[in-house]
């Protein structure tokens, strides 16, 4: 059964200018006690997505289309009110700071028992501290130290914090954004362990957030790639890790050391991500994609289902006739730079 199910979501934020549309047309959904990550470069719309389900855009964002149902309610018609009841209780969010996230001026065990006792009116001090001290425990931080204030915390004890914090109600989604970015390797590896180990305890489904494919690799089910506010590819990952279909995709494989193939060329896609505020017509991805033809860039591409990928790529169907080899071969990507150079300096020159 789906917990979540987000049907061509377009959230857009007010600018000086027109607005700029962070996510167009986006659905999916997530299953229970299922992991989806979520990975796209800086800028495609991945945190503006998470922000929109917990209901925390800022007042220049707005849902501008589309339904986010979330056990079959769709979260976009509710009234405030009722929509706060599903902060932290039902869907919780791990933020990319927990620096931010945490308010300064308030005890780790003040915020926590806050949480709870807004959420579970009736639940007695005594019961509160209980799962602070339970959930400290959990995420490998000692009980005594939830009186001390954020900033008493180390980076990597804070965002332990964070974490306890958000799985402190037993949601059942939790929406976790660069959950580990600002740890190091070693810590990002135990947290994420045992992030894995309490969501499977609670059974919750989880959102994972991150522009590092190794971190979806090792924690989710299904990922979808995004790229300047839509949806280029889903599937399991194993399909997007191992052969999958949309040029960005390959090249994002690509672009990260590959344990298995360790001598493989790492590629860097050049060039940069669509202005959101005037995005183009076609497949978002054509400006950089080595692949692109007229119709990429003047035809928005459909959803194109195979060996359980959804893949928004016009290409898609062709992909076995000689297009993954030329999308997966680094001198097609570094030939059409130079030719896209070459152009842009004759053009300079005119
Ligand atoms: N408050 C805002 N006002 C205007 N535009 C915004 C605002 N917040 C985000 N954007 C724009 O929306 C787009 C999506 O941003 P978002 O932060 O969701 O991307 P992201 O994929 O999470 O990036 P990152 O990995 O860097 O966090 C970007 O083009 C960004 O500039």
């Amino acid at each position: 059964m789906s917990v979540l199910d987000i049907s061509d979501l377009e959230v857009y934020y007010e600018t000086e200018s027109a607005p700029a549309q962070a996510v167009d047309g986006v659905s999916f959904t997530i299953e229970e006690g299922e992991n989806l990550g979520i990975v796209g470069e800086s800028g495609c719309g991945k945190t503006t997505l998470a922000k929109a389900i917990i209901g925390i855009l800022p007042d220049e964002g707005y849902v501008n289309r589309g339904s986010i149902e979330f056990d079959g309610k769709d979260l976009t018609e509710l009234p405030d009110v009722e929509r706060r009841r599903y902060k932290w209780e039902e869907i919780s969010m791990i933020a990319q700071s927990a620096m931010n996230a945490l308010d300064p001026v308030y005890t780790i065990r003040e915020q926590i028992v806050e949480a709870i006792e807004t959420h579970r009116p009736g639940t007695g001090r005594t019961e509160s501290n209980e799962i602070v001290a339970e959930m400290f425990d959990l995420v490998g931080l000692d009980p005594e130290r939830a009186d001390d204030y954020p900033h008493q915390f180390s980076g990597g004890m804070r965002q332990r914090a964070m974490i306890a914090m958000a799985l402190a109600l037993e949601p059942s989604l939790v929406l976790a954004d660069e959950p580990t970015t600002a740890l190091d390797v070693i810590m990002q590896d135990q947290i994420l362990k045992r992030i894995g180990e309490i969501q499977a305890d609670i059974n919750s489904s989880m959102m994972v957030i991150t522009h590092d494919v190794s971190v979806v690799a090792e924690t989710c089910d299904r990922v979808i790639v995004m790229y300047g506010g839509k949806i280029a590819e889903e599937g399991p990952v194993e399909e997007i890790f191992g052969e999958p279909y949309h040029p960005y995709t390959i090249g994002l494989k690509r672009a990260f050391p590959n344990i298995r193939e360790s001598d493989q060329d790492l590629l860097s896609i050049s060039g940069y991500p669509p202005e959101l505020t005037d995005p183009p017509s076609g497949c978002r991805f054509a400006e950089r994609c080595p692949m692109a033809t007229n119709e990429c860039r003047t035809v928005e591409p459909k959803a194109h289902h195979q060996d359980g990928l959804r893949t928004y790529c016009h290409y898609a169907d062709e992909i076995d006739d000689g297009f993954r080899s030329r999308a997966d071969d680094p001198k097609t990507w570094k030939d059409t730079e130079a030719a896209r150079s070459a152009q842009t300096v004759a053009e300079v020159n005119d």
